[in-house]
């Protein structure tokens, strides 16, 4: 989906001559009809050769004309009008979802819009009463879908006129028949590409079962009821059951006599036809999101909140009762055809107090499946709630990967977080990579600063805990947790991690920037044609076989075809160097205040000076004087610590390797490869304020 400008410019509607949407909304019709002539012609264009319809809604407001002609379209608008009992055009072609009848009474708000035309490639799909009897009747000459004496709310254009269909709203979205109608609009006019379906998934759960309070708990006659109300929603939902659900702290330790108490267990005879499922944050294998999807590192299947229809909460019972029937009133109008209408499955989180004191929940219910009867073609179902997870997974595979936020970022997910916990243990920066540009050096001089310090090491991955990029993720963020210290000082200690292979990761964003918002992110670049060689060359120390057989040359240019271990490593030689591309996908999850971009060069042959400037990034105190605690060792040929006696400590023998040069055809190839997307990232750099490194520059100068 795609919004434009409000500005009436059109987007680009073809790529690589494919048609890029399936359908346009206008908000407001007169934006398309006051279009100048070129954007008019060419959507129309577009939309005659690609088959798109347009979708349109006109809101009358005071300064409205009474009477409007839309230009180009034989139709006229008579504005701000009231209309009383909305009635769905049986005979309309669009309707799908929506069944006909009659919505009796004045519609909300007096200023509806109805259309009227001669022509006949328009048809009714909603008409209503004019209040004072004007319209149709009373002058204007009714095409053939129309009815005298009715105004049309919603006409659909049928194509015949100038080869675009269209449907047309009179008013917006407010009203509910609207809602029901734009689905079968959408449905419709993309030949069914983006239709819901008519099946639908209920699950009502009914949470906390045992703990309202005395005089609110539920007595025999409650359940009772709750189980005729369960037979008669079963006609409509089959095998409809509703969900009771406990936390198992106050299972068995209340009497079972009705006496003013209410039960605290359910009568055994009943048990059985009504289904019991755990609660969620103790044993449930599935779990309706009461609260806090984000935050389960359980086994569990979370569906995200997303799947819930509606949820109410424990705690003070009559709030309750006045939420839920503010609810009702919202349902009928409103939610029920919001939420259950165009969501293949709702889960409506109940409580205890819905059912126990006023039964508004069965109310609830039994009006919300008798309205989907009366005004849908639905197809009502349930299933257990496991399955009912499969199903949504089914529906959407996208939503299986969690996406980890802090849950120390919202109130409520910080108040159900286990007290022994912290937020703290997580890092304020990182460094992402790539790989083979010094990273390792930067991580050893980040170490040597008094407030800095780095997670624990990992058994597989050494100093990178390789969490964002790898199913290290599923793991969960206690798993992520576990690697860093509590900090002495949360606000002047700096934690950090550093893993090289989050630079080019698809993933690795979207996903940090859901866990770690704040976080300031540093990458290092170097030559990109030096990266992969570096690659290459560390390939070959660790005996790779595609390495070790195939010369670098061999590696970059291999084609398509080529075995699968050659492709594999050229892409790892390849891909982390397309920097433009890694860092726009950095870039559009994190703010360039938070991004730090270094020349790995520079803080090959002057780390002092890139030093100072990562703790004024880092706004890191006390200042650490790393001209003085770095030191050019001759031997290793690159800068390391300098320890007391004059001693140093250098990166081991797999930093700074010896290799021969690269040769110059490899170098050609790559300068080559690289071209365009050094100009971007030139271009990138400059959008950013940033100076341009010293190999950037030169390469660039190939260019010309
Ligand atoms: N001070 C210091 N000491 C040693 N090495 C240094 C230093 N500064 C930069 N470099 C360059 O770092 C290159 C290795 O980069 P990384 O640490 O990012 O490699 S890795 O991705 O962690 O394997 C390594 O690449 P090679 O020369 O190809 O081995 C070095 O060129």
């Amino acid at each position: 989906m795609e919004i434009a400008s409000g500005k009436g410019d059109l987007p680009p509607l073809t790529e690589k001559g494919r048609g890029r949407y399936s359908l346009i909304i206008y908000e407001n019709l007169l934006k398309y009809a006051h279009a100048d002539t070129w954007n008019r012609q060419l959507l129309h264009q577009y939309c005659t050769e690609y088959r798109v319809g347009i979708i349109g809604f006109y809101r009358s407001t005071e300064n409205s004309p009474p009477l409007l002609k839309l230009r180009g379209l034989p139709l006229v608008l008579r504005t701000n009008q009231a209309l009383w009992d909305c009635c769905v055009v049986s005979s309309s072609p669009l309707l799908h979802l929506t069944k006909p009848g009659t919505d009796r009474g004045a519609l909300p708000g007096e200023d509806w819009t109805s259309f009227s035309s001669n022509h006949s490639t328009y048809q009714a799909v909603l008409h209503a009463r004019a209040k004072d009897g004007a319209g149709a009747g009373s002058g204007d000459n009714p095409g053939p879908g129309f009815s005298l004496g009715l105004q049309a709310t919603v006409v659909q254009d049928m194509g015949l006129y100038d080869g675009v269909r269209r449907v047309l709203f009179g008013q917006g979205l407010g009203y509910w028949l609207h809602r029901l109608i734009l689905v079968d609009a959408i449905s419709y006019l993309t030949n069914r590409k983006l239709t819901l379906g008519l099946d639908r998934h209920i699950l009502v759960d009914i949470d906390d079962i045992f703990v309202g309070k005395e005089g609110t708990r539920m007595n025999t006659k409650d359940v009772k009821v709750l189980l005729d109300t369960q037979r008669q929603l079963r006609s409509q939902i089959s095998n409809f059951t509703f969900n009771l659900g406990f936390s198992g702290k106050f299972y068995h330790t209340g009497a079972q006599h009705p006496s003013g108490h209410g039960l605290r267990r359910c009568p055994s005879p009943l048990r059985a036809s009504i289904r019991f499922t755990c609660s969620c944050t103790r044993l449930g294998d599935v779990c309706g999101t009461s609260r806090s999807p984000a935050l389960k590192s359980t086994p569990t299947l979370n569906l995200p909140a997303t799947a819930r229809a509606s949820s109410t909460t424990t705690s003070c019972s009559t709030r309750f009762c006045f939420e839920l029937r503010n609810r009702i009133r919202f349902f009928r109008w409103q939610l029920r055809c919001s939420s259950t209408c165009t969501s293949k499955i709702s889960i409506f989180m109940t409580h205890l107090s819905n059912y126990g004191n006023d039964r508004l929940g069965l109310y609830t219910f039994v009006h919300l499946a008798s309205f989907l009867r009366s005004w849908t073609n639905l197809k009502l179902h349930t299933l257990p709630p496991l399955q009912l997870a499969h199903k949504y997974f089914q529906l959407f595979p996208e939503q299986r990967n969690p996406l980890w936020q802090n849950p120390c970022d919202d109130k409520r997910h910080k108040d159900i977080w286990s007290k022994e916990k912290t937020c703290d243990r997580l890092p304020k920066f990182m460094v992402i990579g790539p790989q083979k540009t010094g990273t390792t050096a930067l991580y050893l001089f980040l170490l040597m600063h008094p407030s800095i310090s780095s997670n624990f090491p990992s058994p597989k991955t050494y100093e990178e805990v390789q969490f964002f990029n790898t199913n290290n993720y599923h793991k969960g963020i206690d798993w992520y947790m576990e690697f860093f210290p509590v900090p002495s000082n949360v606000t002047t200690d700096f934690l950090f991690e550093k893993s090289a292979n989050y630079f080019p990761s698809e993933e690795s964003p979207r996903r940090a920037a859901a866990l770690l918002p704040k976080a300031k992110i540093i990458t290092l670049l170097i030559n990109p044609s030096d990266r992969a060689y570096s690659w290459y060359q560390h390939q070959r120390a660790h005996e790779d076989h595609a390495a070790l057989q195939f010369t670098f040359y061999d590696v970059i240019s291999a084609r398509p075809g080529a075995p699968a271990d050659l492709r594999s490593l050229q892409s790892r030689c390849l891909i982390p160097g397309l920097y433009s591309t890694h860092l726009e996908r950095w870039l559009t999850y994190y703010p360039a205040n938070q991004v730090m971009i270094i020349d790995g060069h520079q803080l090959r042959t002057d780390p002092a000076t890139v030093m100072d400037e990562v703790q004024k990034f880092l706004g890191v105190t006390p200042h650490f004087n790393y001209s003085q605690a770095l030191t050019f060792d001759p031997q290793k040929g690159f800068w390391c610590q300098l320890l007391e006696g004059g001693k140093t400590k250098c990166l081991g023998k797999s930093k700074g390797r010896k290799y021969p040069p690269m040769e110059p055809e490899a170098h050609a190839y790559l300068s080559r490869y690289y071209r365009e997307h050094n100009v971007e990232l030139s271009k990138l750099l400059h959008r950013l304020g940033q100076p341009l490194p010293s190999w950037l520059r030169e390469e660039l100068q190939k260019v010309r």
